[in-house]
């Protein structure tokens, strides 16, 4: 590579910046049911670094299959049993694969918007006997304090502009149709339970209205 060509690009990505995401940059990314786009974005307001992963021209105006998915270390690399997120994850990028199009968004926002520390004081205040609603909550936060507003700038530099969203979660559609974001389909990605998540899986249904 020229050495010129990527401490251009290194500097350019420390450049402060006003925008709500910049691109990075793009690479293959070789998986398990077929080889992948990896985009990389970062948020200058917080340092945080976001992903996208695409395959086949997404860009074509068609509605894409997608997925948006929700940072969680011990479910997607770690194997936890306590939630549905690492086959969910899984099954996502298998489905687009057999289309042989799609996109999937990895936001980092760990722990419905908490972080990595406070949901394994959610997970502890859970063993104690709490919900995952009452355990948020016990700790001072909403249920959910996510926020979609990231997927506008990262759908428009994939000029993607019509969803098949790959969800059980309705308030996820309606977050993102409040963002002018067009949700044409709702697909369901629902994963076999075992006795570790049936709890929390269940209280998703009564209390934050996911369907299954
Ligand atoms: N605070 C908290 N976060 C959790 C808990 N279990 C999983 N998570 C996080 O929840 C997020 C995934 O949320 P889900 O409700 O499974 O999925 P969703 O994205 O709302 O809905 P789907 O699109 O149907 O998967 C990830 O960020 C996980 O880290 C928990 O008990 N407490
Ligand atoms: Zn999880």
């Amino acid at each position: 590579m020229n050495p010129s060509l990527a401490t251009a690009t290194a500097v350019s990505a420390v450049v402060p910046s006003e925008s709500e995401l910049d691109y990075a940059a793009s690479c293959e990314l070789p998986m398990p049911w077929a080889t992948f786009r990896l985009h990389a974005f970062v948020e200058p307001a917080t340092g945080k670094e976001h992903v996208a992963i695409t395959l086949g021209d997404v860009g074509n105006g068609e509605p894409v299959l997608a997925r948006i998915h929700s940072e969680c270390l011990t479910g997607d690399a770690l194997f936890s049993l306590r939630c549905d997120c690492g086959p969910q994850l899984e099954a996502a990028l298998q489905k687009i694969a057999e289309e042989g199009r799609g996109a999937l968004f990895y936001l980092r926002q760990e722990g419905r918007g908490i972080g990595l520390v406070n949901k394994i004081r959610a997970y502890q205040l859970q063993d104690a006997g709490a919900d995952t609603v009452e355990a948020n909550e016990a700790l001072g936060f909403k249920p959910d304090q996510r926020n979609y507003k990231l997927c506008k700038p990262m759908l428009q530099h994939l000029q993607i502009s019509t969803l098949r969203l790959m969800t059980n979660n309705p308030r996820k559609i309606t977050a993102l149709e409040q963002l002018g974001l067009k949700v044409v389909e709702r697909v369901p990605l629902v994963i076999t339970r075992n006795p570790f998540n049936e709890r929390y899986l269940t209280t998703k249904a009564a209390k934050l209205g996911h369907l299954f």
